[in-house]
Protein backbone atom coordinates (compact mmCIF):
# COMPACT_ATOMS: atom_id res chain seq x y z
CA UNK A 1 0.00 0.00 0.00
CA UNK A 2 1.41 3.31 -1.29
CA UNK A 3 2.08 5.69 1.92
CA UNK A 4 -0.91 8.00 2.60
CA UNK A 5 -0.01 9.78 5.67
CA UNK A 6 -2.31 9.11 8.84
CA UNK A 7 -4.71 11.37 9.94
CA UNK A 8 -6.77 10.97 13.17
CA UNK A 9 -9.58 13.28 13.94
CA UNK A 10 -11.60 13.24 16.78
CA UNK A 11 -15.40 13.67 16.22
CA UNK A 12 -16.37 17.28 18.13
CA UNK A 13 -19.52 15.99 18.48
CA UNK A 14 -18.98 13.86 21.12
CA UNK A 15 -17.26 16.95 22.86
CA UNK A 16 -18.99 19.01 25.45
CA UNK A 17 -20.06 21.62 23.46
CA UNK A 18 -20.24 24.02 26.25
CA UNK A 19 -16.65 23.85 26.77
CA UNK A 20 -15.68 23.31 22.80
CA UNK A 21 -12.38 25.32 22.57
CA UNK A 22 -11.01 23.58 25.39
CA UNK A 23 -12.33 20.35 24.07
CA UNK A 24 -10.90 21.34 21.11
CA UNK A 25 -7.11 22.21 22.51
CA UNK A 26 -7.42 19.19 24.68
CA UNK A 27 -7.34 16.25 21.71
CA UNK A 28 -4.18 18.63 19.99
CA UNK A 29 -2.60 18.13 22.61
CA UNK A 30 -3.49 14.51 22.96
CA UNK A 31 -2.03 13.98 19.70
CA UNK A 32 -4.83 14.67 17.18
CA UNK A 33 -4.15 15.39 13.20
CA UNK A 34 -7.77 17.34 12.71
CA UNK A 35 -11.10 18.04 14.30
CA UNK A 36 -13.58 16.73 12.69
CA UNK A 37 -16.95 19.28 13.17
CA UNK A 38 -20.27 17.55 11.82
CA UNK A 39 -22.61 20.40 9.93
CA UNK A 40 -26.11 18.92 10.16
CA UNK A 41 -28.76 20.80 8.83
CA UNK A 42 -31.68 18.76 10.35
CA UNK A 43 -33.08 17.94 6.88
CA UNK A 44 -30.36 15.78 5.04
CA UNK A 45 -30.13 13.84 8.51
CA UNK A 46 -32.41 13.74 11.35
CA UNK A 47 -30.37 15.74 13.25
CA UNK A 48 -29.34 19.72 13.76
CA UNK A 49 -25.87 20.47 15.12
CA UNK A 50 -23.59 23.21 14.32
CA UNK A 51 -23.06 25.99 11.61
CA UNK A 52 -20.86 28.31 10.57
CA UNK A 53 -20.80 30.68 13.70
CA UNK A 54 -19.64 27.56 16.16
CA UNK A 55 -16.78 27.44 13.37
CA UNK A 56 -15.46 30.82 13.14
CA UNK A 57 -16.16 30.61 17.31
CA UNK A 58 -13.52 28.04 17.20
CA UNK A 59 -10.94 29.25 14.57
CA UNK A 60 -10.91 32.27 17.03
CA UNK A 61 -9.70 29.80 19.76
CA UNK A 62 -7.77 27.10 17.78
CA UNK A 63 -5.21 27.48 14.44
CA UNK A 64 -6.12 23.39 14.25
CA UNK A 65 -7.50 21.77 10.58
CA UNK A 66 -11.29 21.91 10.89
CA UNK A 67 -11.98 18.80 9.00
CA UNK A 68 -16.27 20.17 8.04
CA UNK A 69 -18.37 17.01 7.00
CA UNK A 70 -21.31 18.75 5.61
CA UNK A 71 -24.60 16.47 6.55
CA UNK A 72 -26.92 19.14 4.76
CA UNK A 73 -29.24 19.16 1.25
CA UNK A 74 -27.87 22.56 0.28
CA UNK A 75 -23.95 22.19 0.41
CA UNK A 76 -23.41 25.52 -1.72
CA UNK A 77 -25.18 27.78 0.53
CA UNK A 78 -22.22 26.87 3.28
CA UNK A 79 -19.55 27.48 0.72
CA UNK A 80 -19.11 31.08 1.97
CA UNK A 81 -20.08 31.05 4.99
CA UNK A 82 -17.28 28.25 6.24
CA UNK A 83 -14.78 29.53 4.20
CA UNK A 84 -15.09 33.09 6.15
CA UNK A 85 -15.90 31.16 9.48
CA UNK A 86 -12.47 29.68 8.62
CA UNK A 87 -12.87 26.04 8.09
CA UNK A 88 -10.06 23.57 6.16
CA UNK A 89 -11.97 20.91 4.89
CA UNK A 90 -15.23 20.92 2.62
CA UNK A 91 -17.09 17.32 2.34
CA UNK A 92 -20.70 17.17 1.22
CA UNK A 93 -22.75 14.31 0.15
CA UNK A 94 -22.90 12.60 -3.12
CA UNK A 95 -26.37 11.83 -2.54
CA UNK A 96 -27.37 15.91 -2.72
CA UNK A 97 -29.13 16.93 -6.04
CA UNK A 98 -26.38 19.09 -7.90
CA UNK A 99 -26.78 20.35 -11.05
CA UNK A 100 -22.87 20.59 -11.58
CA UNK A 101 -20.88 18.98 -9.17
CA UNK A 102 -17.54 20.76 -10.79
CA UNK A 103 -19.07 24.12 -9.76
CA UNK A 104 -19.42 22.97 -6.34
CA UNK A 105 -16.16 21.81 -5.87
CA UNK A 106 -14.50 24.52 -7.78
CA UNK A 107 -16.38 27.10 -5.50
CA UNK A 108 -15.15 25.33 -2.74
CA UNK A 109 -11.42 25.21 -3.88
CA UNK A 110 -11.20 28.95 -4.97
CA UNK A 111 -12.09 29.53 -0.97
CA UNK A 112 -9.01 28.01 -0.23
CA UNK A 113 -10.75 24.66 1.43
CA UNK A 114 -10.19 21.74 0.58
CA UNK A 115 -12.94 19.00 -1.61
CA UNK A 116 -14.16 16.03 -0.34
CA UNK A 117 -16.81 13.96 -0.67
CA UNK A 118 -19.36 11.66 1.26
CA UNK A 119 -21.07 8.66 1.01
CA UNK A 120 -23.86 7.18 3.01
CA UNK A 121 -23.38 2.98 3.91
CA UNK A 122 -26.75 2.60 1.16
CA UNK A 123 -24.97 4.58 -1.96
CA UNK A 124 -22.70 2.72 -4.22
CA UNK A 125 -19.38 3.82 -4.27
CA UNK A 126 -18.81 4.05 -7.75
CA UNK A 127 -20.78 7.65 -7.71
CA UNK A 128 -17.81 9.30 -6.07
CA UNK A 129 -15.70 8.24 -9.14
CA UNK A 130 -16.36 10.68 -11.62
CA UNK A 131 -15.99 13.28 -8.58
CA UNK A 132 -12.35 11.36 -7.60
CA UNK A 133 -11.35 11.73 -11.60
CA UNK A 134 -13.35 14.97 -12.72
CA UNK A 135 -10.63 18.28 -13.96
CA UNK A 136 -10.84 20.03 -10.75
CA UNK A 137 -11.13 16.48 -8.24
CA UNK A 138 -12.21 16.61 -4.65
CA UNK A 139 -9.41 15.35 -2.87
CA UNK A 140 -10.66 13.21 -0.20
CA UNK A 141 -13.60 10.71 -0.47
CA UNK A 142 -15.33 9.96 3.20
CA UNK A 143 -16.94 6.04 3.37
CA UNK A 144 -19.59 6.73 6.09
CA UNK A 145 -19.48 3.05 8.61
CA UNK A 146 -22.60 4.01 10.07
CA UNK A 147 -25.85 5.82 9.06
CA UNK A 148 -25.08 9.69 9.56
CA UNK A 149 -26.84 11.91 11.86
CA UNK A 150 -25.47 10.68 15.23
CA UNK A 151 -22.53 9.41 17.86
CA UNK A 152 -22.03 6.60 19.45
CA UNK A 153 -23.39 4.20 16.47
CA UNK A 154 -22.06 0.30 15.90
CA UNK A 155 -19.30 0.07 12.61
CA UNK A 156 -20.44 -1.53 9.37
CA UNK A 157 -17.79 -3.71 8.50
CA UNK A 158 -19.27 -4.84 4.93
CA UNK A 159 -18.48 -1.17 4.15
CA UNK A 160 -14.68 -2.08 4.05
CA UNK A 161 -15.44 -3.64 0.80
CA UNK A 162 -15.89 0.12 -0.60
CA UNK A 163 -12.23 1.01 1.01
CA UNK A 164 -11.05 -1.74 -0.57
CA UNK A 165 -11.87 -0.17 -3.93
CA UNK A 166 -10.86 2.57 -3.50
CA UNK A 167 -7.55 2.48 -2.32
CA UNK A 168 -6.79 -0.09 -5.24
CA UNK A 169 -7.98 2.46 -7.58
CA UNK A 170 -6.68 5.72 -5.92
CA UNK A 171 -3.58 4.82 -4.18
CA UNK A 172 -2.51 8.26 -3.19
CA UNK A 173 -6.16 9.02 -2.40
CA UNK A 174 -6.43 10.53 1.01
CA UNK A 175 -9.79 7.92 2.31
CA UNK A 176 -11.54 8.90 5.80
CA UNK A 177 -14.14 6.47 7.22
CA UNK A 178 -16.67 7.67 9.95
CA UNK A 179 -18.69 5.89 12.43
CA UNK A 180 -18.32 3.13 15.17
CA UNK A 181 -13.97 3.76 14.83
CA UNK A 182 -12.02 2.51 17.68
CA UNK A 183 -9.57 0.34 19.32
CA UNK A 184 -12.07 -2.90 18.40
CA UNK A 185 -12.91 -1.94 14.56
CA UNK A 186 -9.42 -0.19 13.51
CA UNK A 187 -7.74 -2.69 11.87
CA UNK A 188 -10.25 -3.60 9.98
CA UNK A 189 -10.56 -0.19 8.49
CA UNK A 190 -7.30 0.30 8.82
CA UNK A 191 -5.78 -2.95 6.72
CA UNK A 192 -8.68 -1.85 3.70
CA UNK A 193 -6.67 0.84 3.33
CA UNK A 194 -8.23 3.95 5.31
CA UNK A 195 -5.92 6.91 6.34
CA UNK A 196 -8.17 9.50 7.79
CA UNK A 197 -9.82 8.29 11.25
CA UNK A 198 -12.83 10.06 12.55
CA UNK A 199 -13.58 8.54 16.23
CA UNK A 200 -15.65 10.13 18.19
CA UNK A 201 -17.12 8.02 21.60
CA UNK A 202 -14.34 5.69 21.58
CA UNK A 203 -11.84 8.82 22.13
CA UNK A 204 -13.79 11.52 24.19
CA UNK A 205 -15.44 8.18 26.46
CA UNK A 206 -11.68 7.25 26.91
CA UNK A 207 -10.01 7.13 30.52
CA UNK A 208 -6.80 7.67 28.24
CA UNK A 209 -8.20 10.05 24.77
CA UNK A 210 -4.67 9.67 24.30
CA UNK A 211 -4.12 6.27 24.06
CA UNK A 212 -6.88 5.96 21.75
CA UNK A 213 -5.46 8.28 18.89
CA UNK A 214 -2.07 6.53 19.30
CA UNK A 215 -3.36 3.32 18.83
CA UNK A 216 -5.56 4.83 16.09
CA UNK A 217 -2.59 5.67 14.50
CA UNK A 218 -0.71 3.35 14.99
CA UNK A 219 -2.61 0.44 13.27
CA UNK A 220 -2.86 2.90 9.97
CA UNK A 221 1.04 2.84 10.05
CA UNK A 222 1.40 -0.74 10.74
CA UNK A 223 -1.32 -1.91 8.16
CA UNK A 224 0.54 0.39 5.41
CA UNK A 225 3.74 -1.35 5.92
CA UNK A 226 2.62 -5.05 5.86
CA UNK A 227 0.94 -4.20 2.35
O1 LIG B 1 -20.74 11.98 11.28
C1 LIG B 1 -20.92 11.33 12.28
C2 LIG B 1 -22.27 10.88 12.61
O2 LIG B 1 -23.11 11.33 11.63
C3 LIG B 1 -19.74 10.94 13.08
O3 LIG B 1 -18.68 11.86 12.96
C4 LIG B 1 -19.93 10.55 14.50
O4 LIG B 1 -19.92 11.66 15.34
C5 LIG B 1 -18.86 9.59 14.91
O5 LIG B 1 -19.07 9.20 16.22
P1 LIG B 1 -18.67 7.75 16.75
O6 LIG B 1 -19.42 6.76 15.92
O7 LIG B 1 -17.20 7.62 16.57
O8 LIG B 1 -19.12 7.79 18.17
Amino acid sequence: MEKVKAKIAPSMLSSDFANLASEAEKMLQFGADWLHMDIMDGHFVPNLTIGPTVIQSLRQRSRAYLDCHLMVTNPMDYVKPLSKAGASGFTFHVEVSQENWQDLIQKIKETGMRPGVALKPGTPIEQVFPLVEAEVPVEMVLVMTVEPGFGGQEFMPEMMDKVRVLRKKYPSLDIEVDGGLGPKTIDVAASAGANCIVAGSSIFKALKPQEVISLLRKSVEEAQCKS
